[in-house]
């Protein structure tokens, strides 16, 4: 099969050349899989898991034929059940008015009907090879919604950067994605430009929350500690206990950001925690399944698949009046020390005295806070334990690492503590190399064009169409790295070996760069990273001190595709054995 990839429109020719896809032959669907119905995965079903052959990520394939346990997996939740028979019905319809035009038209639609669609099923080897034949040089992938245009040269992407967001907008971007209006209970998340202050939200989470890492870490451990031992279950006659990864992580990380977004004793609301967890995971599937149907529908859909944006509601239900509350409890001159430490108090706290902002506005921007900060973080937690898994011979050297630090910064303050734990090389090394090679998204620096707009090379990128950054391609690129299919947890250390003391880092997994374009670039790169990457150190220093890890099994495939998005599978599950009364507990700060 062939895959259009278009060089870039250069001023004003375009040329097509013609890539060989790498779609081919089709493994089967395991029917023991079980429905996540808080995931994505039901994409799985509808065209069946890619078996990725590890030794060699880019070729897999898909199929579309399940077994009737699978069908009746699907059909037995009824939601999910409701979109794919859309999906299928719109195919469908899709086909049949193709081949009821004339020929040649007939061919013209079929070909990029076709190519949009593989995007969907193949998106990261048609990212993958397109970088690797344009050579740095901008080119052009078609999806079914928009053309992307794909820069990785450091001067288009500087330039990309440097464009007024009211021509190439993430937040445009962003409302494409997810259909706020419909998904998340009617806000949008573009600018609303009678928003004076649209981004103290931003600081809360970017610098605030961070400064006050030192004296939550303690607070967080033991969330961590409780949630972990709570989502481990008990097998008869072992002493290994087990977790559904991906599920079991999400948990965590939710009641880990729920402590940080409203704090206790909310944050151990079950109600409020599964309602948080929800609302993005009904965000992320809903906005899947009316980007491809015809908008008239997207309403009935979106209300049916949301339940009538049921978790959203529940979470706005439990977030006005704990709004209000401190708004009441803690007037502007309440002391410091008294006020609870969360980012619904800082947020409050942020307001500028002189222009209050009503309930609703703090509300939804603690909802757009959220929703950005649990999915990516747990899917980043997860492949970074599936790293840990398939690379065992680094449990010792972060072991080493953790343990000297639980010794040297006994007697240090809780601050010096904090900054010690943050520079431990080993660890952050591990994590960026884990997100290097395991990103969850192949594309970064999503911006959609307004306006049209002409990059000074000539590339021209057209209204609705978007620019973005192959970030995977990027992250495995010869010219950055070396062996860049090679996972090498020293790689960002100065010397290789497992002595943890002797590390010195080279750069930091927060730092922002186009070699690791993970968190975005320019003023809108993630403002969450601080906060990510220091959960993602706690849970894997918790792991690595208080288990030994293994996989239940010995699968190839531990992910999914689905776009330009790489999502764990919700069927793997983790063994853990405690290390036993002689193990260093968890991390003491
Ligand atoms: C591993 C976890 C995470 C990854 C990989 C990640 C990645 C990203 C990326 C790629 C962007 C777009 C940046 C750009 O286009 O230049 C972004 C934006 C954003 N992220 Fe994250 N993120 C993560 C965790 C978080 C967390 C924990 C939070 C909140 C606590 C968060 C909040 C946000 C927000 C609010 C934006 C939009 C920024 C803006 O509007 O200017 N992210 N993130």
């Amino acid at each position: 099969m062939e895959i259009d990839v278009e060089p870039a429109t250069m001023g004003a020719g375009s040329i097509t050349h013609k890539m060989d896809g790498q779609l081919g032959a089709i493994p089967l669907i395991p029917s023991s899989a079980s429905i996540d119905s808080a995931g994505l995965n039901w994409l799985k079903y509808a065209i069946g898991p890619p078996q990725v052959d590890s030794t060699s990520p880019c070729r897999f394939s898909y199929i579309v034929i399940m077994d009737s346990q699978l069908w009746l997996d699907v059909f037995s939740n009824f939601r999910y059940a409701v979109g794919v028979f859309l999906l299928l019905s719109l195919f469908l319809w899709k086909l049949v008015k193709i081949f009821s035009n004339d020929n040649q038209s007939k061919k013209r639609s079929f070909k990029s009907w076709l190519s949009g669609y593989s995007y969907i099923i193949s998106a990261p080897e048609i990212l993958q090879s397109g970088f690797e034949k344009a050579g740095k040089r901008p080119y052009t992938i078609s999806t079914p919604e928009h053309d992307q245009v794909m820069l990785s040269s450091e001067k288009d992407v500087a330039e990309l950067l440097a464009v007024s967001e009211e021509i190439l907008s993430l937040h445009a971007a962003a409302n494409d994605l997810f259909r706020p209006k419909y998904t998340m209970g009617g806000f949008e998340l573009h600018d609303n430009p009678k928003d004076n202050e649209p981004n103290i939200h931003l600081r809360v989470i970017r610098v605030i929350l961070p400064s006050y890492f030192p004296i939550l870490q303690p607070i967080l451990e033991q969330k961590i500690r409780d949630t972990f031992a709570h989502e481990l279950i008990s097998k008869a006659g072992t002493e290994w206990k087990s977790m559904k990864a991906f599920s079991g992580i999400k948990r965590i990380v939710a009641a880990v950001n729920s402590v940080l977004f409203v704090g206790e004793p909310l944050a151990s609301n079950p109600t409020f925690v599964d309602a948080a967890l929800q609302f993005p995971n009904d965000a992320f599937t809903t906005a899947e399944v009316i980007r491809m149907l015809p908008a008239v529908l997207s309403a009935p859909i979106s209300a049916l698949m949301t339940r009538r944006s049921a978790a959203i509601k529940t979470m706005r239900n439990f977030l006005f009046p704990l709004v209000e509350e401190r708004i009441s409890k803690y007037p502007r001159d309440t002391d410091a020390a008294e006020k609870p430490l969360d980012c619904v108090q800082w947020l409050i706290d942020s307001i500028p005295k002189d222009r209050p902002w009503p309930t609703e506005k703090i509300v939804a921007k603690i909802c757009a806070l959220w929703f950005g900060s649990v999915h990516q973080l747990a899917m980043t937690l997860t492949f970074a334990l599936y790293d840990l898994g398939t690379y065992p011979e680094y449990v010792d050297p972060l072991r080493k690492e953790l343990e000297m630090h639980n010794t040297e910064s006994e007697l240090s303050s809780l601050k010096e503590r904090w900054r010690a734990f943050d520079r431990l090389p080993v660890l952050d090394s591990f994590l960026k190399e884990s997100a290097r090679l395991h990103p969850s998204d192949c594309i970064s620096v999503r911006r959609k064009a307004l306006t049209p707009h002409m990059f000074t090379s000539g590339t021209h990128i057209p209204e609705g169409a978007w620019a973005c950054v192959p970030q995977a391609a990027l992250q495995k690129d010869p010219s950055y790295y070396a062996n860049p299919e090679t996972f090498d947890a020293f790689r960002f250390v100065s010397a290789r070996g497992d002595s943890g003391d002797t590390h010195t880092r080279t750069s930091n997994f927060t730092d922002v760069a186009l070699p690791f374009p993970f968190w975005g670039m320019g003023k809108r790169a993630c403002p969450g990273r601080y906060h990510a990457a220091w959960v993602l150190k706690l849970v894997l220093a918790h792991v690595v001190l208080n288990y030994d890890m293994k996989f239940s099994d010995d699968r190839a495939s531990r992910s999914f595709k689905w776009r330009s998005a790489i999502v764990p599978r919700s069927d793997t599950t983790l063994l853990f054995k405690a290390r036993g009364p002689d193990a260093p507990g968890t991390l003491e700060v």
